[in-house]
């Protein structure tokens, strides 16, 4: 059996980057940007007034100092003409400072008559002048690969950018194997149970930016499991979901390999997720999850996410790790990486759920950790730290 670090360092090789697209800027959040984009204009355009007042020269800027009115820029309208010695023009916030200004007095500190201001109050040395390209400059540029978080989106659009070059979705289609299985809604047989994975699956890699497909349930038999895969065909990554174990019914690995998969690998030392296979097929990423529901949700946490970050171009990397100390004392590790669910409290100490069954959704969905322990760790003591992921 290969290490965790092993089989993700295979899924690195069969999960190339994927191209890039143009999309719309609004339909741009949360892709990763493809390739540096450049501010087509400065910004602001112009000096601007940051606050409403009256726009004049600093140099004349005095308390008790008087002002002839001579005209108004207003957001979107500038004025045409120059101040002068003794002149001022009303001004508002966003609106072009006009030539021979470089100082607004806040309306705040100025008396007003008719066509006259007196400052009245100390208007301190703050020019409440946004200067011309303050924010940014035409050629000034955001660099890739980024995942395009709402600032970024604001950004891009403020250079003028309408449409945006991101990198290709990666299409993920998720199949549930296993007679045992019917679709959340539907009435199950007696000895059926609900198919949890593919949604769970879907959310994660949809949080990730993938566009994943459920697929129809295959059941366990060869037919059903070819139909699946041919239904899966042209996608990035195709996902199973269990039937790969050593049972009797468990086909997924037989028939992958009768359809050509090129085997990457099969089991990782690892808990829960041990029977994980890996390979190519059909010009696809293939990866067999286990079907526990927790094997299948840890394995997309450890294996695809990862996979899925280095397909956008986001870099081949292991997931971050954490730490924190213990609550609790932990017993020794067995030869299997173990990723256990587990809690950090708000006081940052991190508590390890006392059933690790790889069937617990509600543990799982209690959790926000895998706490990580090598192979063979030894047992820990309450306050000793380790490392945790969050999920
Ligand atoms: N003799 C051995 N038996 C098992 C071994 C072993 O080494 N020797 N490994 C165990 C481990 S570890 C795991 S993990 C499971 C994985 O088995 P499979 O991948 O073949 O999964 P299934 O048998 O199909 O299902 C296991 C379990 O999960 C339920 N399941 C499956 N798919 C879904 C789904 N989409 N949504 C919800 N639940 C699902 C299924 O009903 C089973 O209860 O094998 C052990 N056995
Ligand atoms: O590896 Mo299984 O995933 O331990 O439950």
């Amino acid at each position: 059996m290969i290490t965790v670090d092993e089989a993700r360092a295979l899924l690195f090789e069969l999960a190339a980057p994927l191209p890039a697209e143009e999309v719309p800027l609004a339909e741009a959040a949360g892709r990763v940007l493809a390739r540096t984009v450049t501010a087509r204009r400065d910004q602001p355009p112009f000096a601007a007034s940051s606050m409403d007042g009256y726009a004049l020269a600093s140099a004349e800027v005095e308390l008790h100092a008087m002002f002839k009115l001579i005209g108004e820029a207003a957001a979107g309208h500038g004025f045409a003409g120059r101040v002068g010695p003794g002149q001022a023009v009303r001004i508002f916030t966003g609106a072009p400072v006009p030539e021979g200004a470089d100082f607004v007095v806040i309306q705040e500190d100025v008396s007003r008559s008719g066509d006259l201001i007196t400052i009245a109050s100390d208007p301190g040395t703050k020019t409440n002048v946004r200067p011309a390209g303050g924010d940014f400059r035409a050629g000034d540029t955001v660099s890739a690969p980024r995942r395009l978080r709402p600032a970024d989106i604001a950004l891009l659009a403020a250079m003028n950018i309408g449409r945006v070059p991101v990198v290709r979705k990666p299409v993920v289609a998720l199949i549930s194997t296993g007679d045992e299985l019917v679709m959340p809604g539907n009435e199950p047989g007696p000895d059926q149970i609900i198919a949890s994975n593919t949604f769970g699956l879907k959310a994660m890699l949809e949080d990730l930016g993938a566009e994943a497909r459920i697929l129809p349930i295959a059941r366990d038999s060869a037919a059903s499991l070819t139909t699946a895969f041919g239904l899966a065909r042209g996608a990035d990554l195709v996902v199973t979901i269990g039937g790969a174990s050593v049972g009797d019914h468990d086909l997924v690995g037989q028939v992958a390999g009768e359809l050509g998969m090129e085997r990457a690998f099969y089991k990782v030392l690892m808990r829960p997720g041990k029977p994980l296979m890996a390979g190519r097929l059909n010009g696809s990423a293939m990866v067999g999850l286990p079907g526990n529901p927790v094997s299948a949700m840890v394995c997309g946490r450890i294996f695809l996410a990862p996979m899925l970050r280095a397909m956008l171009g986001l870099g081949a990397e292991a997931p971050r790790l954490e730490q924190a100390p213990l609550d609790d004392s932990l017993a020794a590790n067995g030869p299997r990486e173990h990723y256990m669910r587990a809690q950090i409290g708000t006081d940052g100490r991190i508590t390890v759920a006392a059933d690790q069954d790889s069937a617990l959704l509600s543990v799982l969905s209690q959790a926000s950790a895998l706490v990580r322990r090598p192979p063979d760790d030894p047992a820990r003591s309450a306050g000793e730290i380790v490392d945790y992921l969050t999920i």
